[in-house]
């Protein structure tokens, strides 16, 4: 008689932490700035000057001596002798005296003895006697329009922190900051490999029993996403001893290794007898959650292996849980983990479940409020429900199912700022908010 295995899932909390135990953080690498855009910090980024560095004008337009306006108004005005101009980028060397004023353009260097700046639709040019004269009919205090050395930042001050995504903003601060290459946070090499003899390559034909590979293409995806670097390294058939040899093979080429199917109790499911046979400590191979309970983790050495469920949608979740916080701390981030957001749900969901639901849902505005809906057919094997998700609706285990309008934590899979393992767990969603009732009248 064979016995099959009957496995004990664990609650994805002591799951998340199993994993997290082997989340270790990688190395440093230098790009250009060109190519920086999408990458994390390496590290901190810290102004090494004053922004701006000199005072400078915010406008186009004369700067001079703001005692030279005591008293100045539309009845009593003052002429200012105009003795030179300054340009954005350069610098005027003379001394500015009383009674005097220098053309100046925004972004120009004030001068030595200036201290304010009107601009230029507010005055009056006068020539006379050769000379070229402003009119100012209104008293400016010290520092009127200037734009102060280090007021958009000072010196020493931490303007993104190592493990920052980076973005257009973040770029824009690297030039300011001379950062022609740009440190940045190794990406994770991480391994992808298809089990199954019934996948098709996704160039072939269909055939009778057999259907495409979407899923390795889809965690490459995943994996950029998460910031890591995708690696396919194939499929798999369905023959144990060349699959050992696969994976064995390829945890020396990468970080860590994501193996899509095979991780059940059926006969061609070979990763348990690989982890076996390679000695690696398997964290768990089930997990209260639905999809993805067949995600089985296992360590060798250190490195982590992700054996992720066959089955699109759970194979999609199982990313999103387990692998994305690894491959986010292997890049330094201070908060790995996907933020969430509490959102109304926008359907029931009467179906009870013993295991926390991760359901794929599309989170949208609706009146002011966040409303996540489901998107597709909510099982394990579907696939077409995954294009419009971008979150996973969290619905907790429990005796009974769930109503449209309750309060419901929506997990962020776009977002890229994320949070800290204690506030992605925190928000305590095991009782969810009753649906407002309206009194109708
Ligand atoms: N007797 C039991 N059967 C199953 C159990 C169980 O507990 N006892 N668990 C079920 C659950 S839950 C899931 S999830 C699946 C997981 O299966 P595997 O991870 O072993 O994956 P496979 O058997 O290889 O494939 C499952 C399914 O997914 C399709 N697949 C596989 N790879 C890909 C790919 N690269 N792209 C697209 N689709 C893929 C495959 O054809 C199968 O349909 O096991 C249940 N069974
Ligand atoms: O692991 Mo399966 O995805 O629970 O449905
Ligand atoms: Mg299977």
């Amino acid at each position: 008689m064979v016995v099959v295995e009957r496995r004990k899932p664990i609650k994805v909390k002591e799951a998340i932490e199993r994993v997290m135990n082997f989340a270790i953080n990688g190395g440093k690498d230098f790009i250009s700035i060109e190519q920086a855009n999408g990458h994390f910090l390496g590290e901190d980024l810290v102004a090494d000057h004053d922004v701006p560095l000199f005072n400078r004008s915010p406008y186009d337009g004369f700067t001079f001596k703001s005692t030279d306006t005591e008293n100045v108004s539309s009845e009593n005005p003052v002429l200012l002798q105009v003795i030179g101009e300054i340009g954005a980028g350069s610098v005027f060397t003379e001394t500015v005296k009383n009674c005097q004023a220098v053309r100046i353009m925004t972004g120009a260097q004030i001068p030595a003895g200036c201290d304010a700046v009107v601009m230029l639709e507010r005055t009056q040019e006068i020539n006379q006697d050769g000379k070229t004269f402003i009119q100012l009919k209104q008293s400016f205090k010290s520092g009127d329009n200037i734009s102060y050395k280090g007021e958009d930042t000072k010196k020493g001050t931490v303007l993104a922190e190592k493990g920052t995504f980076i973005t257009p903003g973040v770029i824009a601060l690297l030039a300011t900051f001379g950062y022609k290459q740009v440190p940045v946070s190794k990406k994770p090499k991480v391994g992808v490999i298809a089990t199954g003899s019934e996948l098709l390559q996704i160039d072939e034909p269909l055939q009778p029993g057999k259907i495409r590979n979407s899923n390795a293409y889809m965690i490459c995806a995943q994996i950029e996403r998460a910031g890591g670097l995708p690696i396919y390294l194939g499929q798999f058939n369905d023959n144990l001893e060349t699959c050992f040899t696969q994976v064995q093979e390829a945890l020396d080429k990468v970080d860590f290794l994501i193996t899509t199917g095979g991780v059940s109790v059926g006969d061609y499911d070979y990763l348990p007898a690989i982890y076996e046979k390679l000695k690696a400590d398997v964290l768990f191979n089930k997990v209260g959650m639905r999809p993805g309970s067949v995600t089985t983790i296992a360590e060798k050495d250190g490195k982590l292996m992700f054996g992720l469920s066959g089955n699109p949608s759970a194979c999609y979740v199982g990313f999103e849980l387990f692998t994305r916080p690894v491959i986010r701390t292997f890049l330094h981030c201070k908060q790995p983990f996907l933020k969430s957001e509490t959102a109304l749900l926008g359907v029931d969901f009467p179906k009870p479940n013993p295991f926390d639901r991760f359901v794929r849902g599309h989170l949208t505005f609706k009146d002011g409020k966040l409303l996540a809906t489901p998107v597709g057919l909510d099982k394990s094997s579907s696939v077409s429900s995954l294009a419009m998700t971008n979150v996973l609706i969290v619905l907790p285990a429990g005796s009974r199912g769930y109503e449209e309008g309750m309060e419901v934590k929506a997990i962020l899979l776009e977002d890229q700022y994320g949070t800290s393992y204690q506030s992605f767990l925190s928000k305590d969603n095991s009782k969810p908010g009753r649906k407002e009732h309206h009194h109708e009248q």
